[in-house]
């Protein structure tokens, strides 16, 4: 029987998933979550149930290209034989070139690796997986699919910067990121609740990287996330939203280069430079130390800022959804979110919020607040059976 892999990398885990080619049913799936720290290895089966979850000996995912050798073992150990098809590739930037999902010819691997700046802790990752799975499955067809993709046909006054026009004609704009995500949430949307998706929705998509969708329509309307997937909410390790003039002052007053700086936004800042002891959400809800409270209340103010920026995009909201890491299974996040956004109609149900229920606002509160588990891998399946069966 023909199968699909997909590989997701994000910013903190590899996330695989095995689907059947034709009816596109879960057959296994599993994730290596904490890379680079103390990383734990999970295992489902095509029924969902658990088959593993063992913290890994210090240094077996020391980064992405040990857990994509871990996953690729477990595969050989657990699904030994099953003919692999197709290889699904989650890639974060598709810059302005990368519209729709693509099979992955070699010209291609080059001008996804030229996008490799903009996303310095995906994109690598995404490359090193794609290798990786040409050498694994040498007969299988590659295909990537784009983060960027559901953010296209934004209006020019969402994509744009305030520089010259010149910029925005080379590229310089906001692309937007967490697409096959907020796919995903959209396709499920129209499912269960039609007349929401047919609405305003903003999506939290709060994982290691966090960023809202603005939807009207269940389509993209307008992202936190801009250029790269540094720019809007604070994040693990990623500042989010900074003035401009940060970068002039450590630039000019404290002597950093390009390189120091990037390592300072994209690594050492967000959770884990404010609170100074996790970029891990779990560690810091754990922690009674002022500093992690307050980097929790630093995400959670963004958030609603950010929120409140969303539904003026959209001219109005009729739902919220929560989804991603911490959206999923963060109840004290989201409470503290939703305390601040009583004006747009938003009122959570405490118990409801605790339990993580699928609708998870008071009974009667204007604005329905869903937490929806997302799933990346399956919108990816999709894109690489459809392009596998041509
Ligand atoms: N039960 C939980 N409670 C709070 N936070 C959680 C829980 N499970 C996962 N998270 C958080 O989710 C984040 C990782 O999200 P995820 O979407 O898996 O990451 P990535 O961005 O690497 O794909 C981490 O901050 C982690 O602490
Ligand atoms: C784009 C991005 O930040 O992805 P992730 O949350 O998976 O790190
Ligand atoms: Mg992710």
């Amino acid at each position: 029987m023909a199968h699909v892999l997909v590989l997701n990398a994000g910013s903190s885990s590899i996330k695989f998933g095995l689907f059947d080619a034709g009816t596109l049913r879960p057959e296994g799936s599993g994730q290596v979550e904490r890379i680079g720290g103390p990383a734990v290895l999970h295992l489902h089966d095509a029924e969902g149930n658990r088959l593993e979850k063992t913290t890994l000996p210090e240094g077996a995912a020391a980064d992405h290209d040990g857990a994509v050798g871990l996953i690729l073992q477990q595969l050989e150990r657990h699904w030994a034989g099953v003919e692999i098809r197709a290889v699904g590739h989650r890639v974060v930037h598709g810059g302005w070139e990368f519209g729709a999902p693509c099979e992955i010819a070699p010209q291609v691997l080059d001008r996804l690796e030229r996008l490799a700046p903009f996303a310095p802790l995906h994109q690598p990752h995404n490359l090193a997986g794609i290798r990786a799975a040409f050498t694994a499955f040498p007969s299988a067809r590659q295909v990537a699919c784009f983060d960027t993709a559901f953010h296209r046909g934004h209006e020019f006054v969402q994509d744009t910067f305030g520089l010259p026009r010149s910029y925005y004609d080379k590229g310089v704009r906001r692309y937007g990121f967490h697409g096959l995500s907020y796919d995903y949430i959209s396709g499920e949307l129209a499912r269960i609740a039609p007349e929401l998706q047919a609405g305003r929705v903003v999506v939290a998509h709060l994982g290691n990287g966090a960023s809202l969708c603005g939807m009207k329509a269940g389509r993209s309307v307008a992202s936190t996330m801009g250029f790269s997937a540094l720019d809007g909410l604070c994040m693990g390790t990623r500042s989010g939203q900074l003035d401009p003039g940060v970068v002039l002052y450590l630039m000019e007053e404290e002597g950093l280069d390009a390189a120091a700086i990037s390592d300072l936004l994209y690594r050492k800042s967000g959770l884990l430079g404010l609170s100074g002891i996790s970029s891990d959400m779990r560690t810091l809800l754990a922690s009674d130390a002022p500093a992690a409270r307050e980097a929790v209340a630093y995400f959670c103010t963004r958030i609603r800022r950010e929120t409140g920026g969303m539904a003026a995009a959209l001219e109005g909201l009729d739902a919220l959804v929560f989804t991603g890491g911490i959206g999923e299974n963060a109840a004290p996040v989201r409470a503290q979110v939703c305390a601040g956004l009583g004006w747009l109609g938003v009122t959570l149900d405490p118990l409801r919020n605790e339990a993580g229920e699928p609708v998870i606002s008071a009974e009667g509160a204007p604005v329905p607040v869903m937490v929806l588990p997302t799933n990346e891998e399956l919108v990816i399946a999709r894109a690489a059976a459809a392009i596998a069966s041509d």
